[in-house]
């Protein structure tokens, strides 16, 4: 089975997680599109969405799905969104697509974070995706040094790209990210981290794999 298959079926089965006429948040990436795609067959189904990304917005906006403001629409009850690798204890690895920090926020405002992927996203051990760590632009240097100081890792800058932040994204390799609440600390204590793409100290509730024997759920 084809990894879009996957992520299809697991977009599918968080439909059924959504209160009819809520307002929902929608995080960003591939698997999310589809889930997008999902949400336009009935656009009335929720009442508006706070959306992770100019991207999603996008998307979302010509699904005819109203995209509001966070400051607006107050604790949210679900947040739907992907990840790049998750644990079995649903602590994850977050920002391929760039899009962490919003993702981050809209996740600690949610209630319940529903995690969407294909199977191949489960992981033993976090880390053999390069972790994206978002940076004020003047301190991508300092950071980078401090990141191999105090995790080890080899922090590679994220070539012509620009977060919706205005900000830069430093990708490290080779880690093994046995402890991920505590890397996720060391990481936010380093002066001009703006976020960390570790999603451990508040990880998804819900995880939904699509795979060759359907939709696996993992809850935490
Ligand atoms: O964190 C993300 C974007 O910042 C995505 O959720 C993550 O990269 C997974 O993307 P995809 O669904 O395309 O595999």
């Amino acid at each position: 089975m084809s990894a879009d298959a996957g992520k299809r079926q697991a977009a599918e089965a968080a439909m059924t997680y959504i209160d009819n006429g809520s307002i929902i948040g929608v995080g960003t990436g591939s698997t999310v599109n589809v889930f997008i795609e999902c949400l336009a067959r009935d656009p009335g189904r929720i009442r508006a969405a706070v959306s992770s990304s100019e991207a999603s917005t996008r998307l979302l906006e010509d699904a005819g799905i109203e995209v509001m403001d966070l400051n607006h629409a107050g604790p949210l009850d679900l947040y739907v969104d992907g990840a790049d690798e998750s644990n079995r204890h649903l602590s994850l690895i977050k920002g391929g697509g760039g899009a962490l920090t919003r993702e981050k926020i809209i996740a600690g405002a949610s209630r319940r974070f529903v995690c969407i992927a294909d199977d191949s996203k489960l992981v033993g051990t976090l880390g053999a995706f390069p972790l994206p760590v978002e940076v004020i632009p003047m301190a991508r240097s300092f950071v980078a040094r401090e990141i191999v100081k105090r995790i080890g890792g080899q922090p590679e800058l994220r070539e012509r790209f620009t977060t919706d932040n205005g900000n830069v994204i430093l990708d490290v390799r080779n880690l093994e990210i046995a402890e991920p609440v505590k890397f996720e600390r060391t990481l936010n204590d380093i002066p001009g981290v703006v976020t960390n793409g570790l999603f451990a100290l508040r990880g998804a509730d819900v995880l939904l794999l699509g795979g060759a024997d359907g939709v696996q759920t993992l809850e935490a």
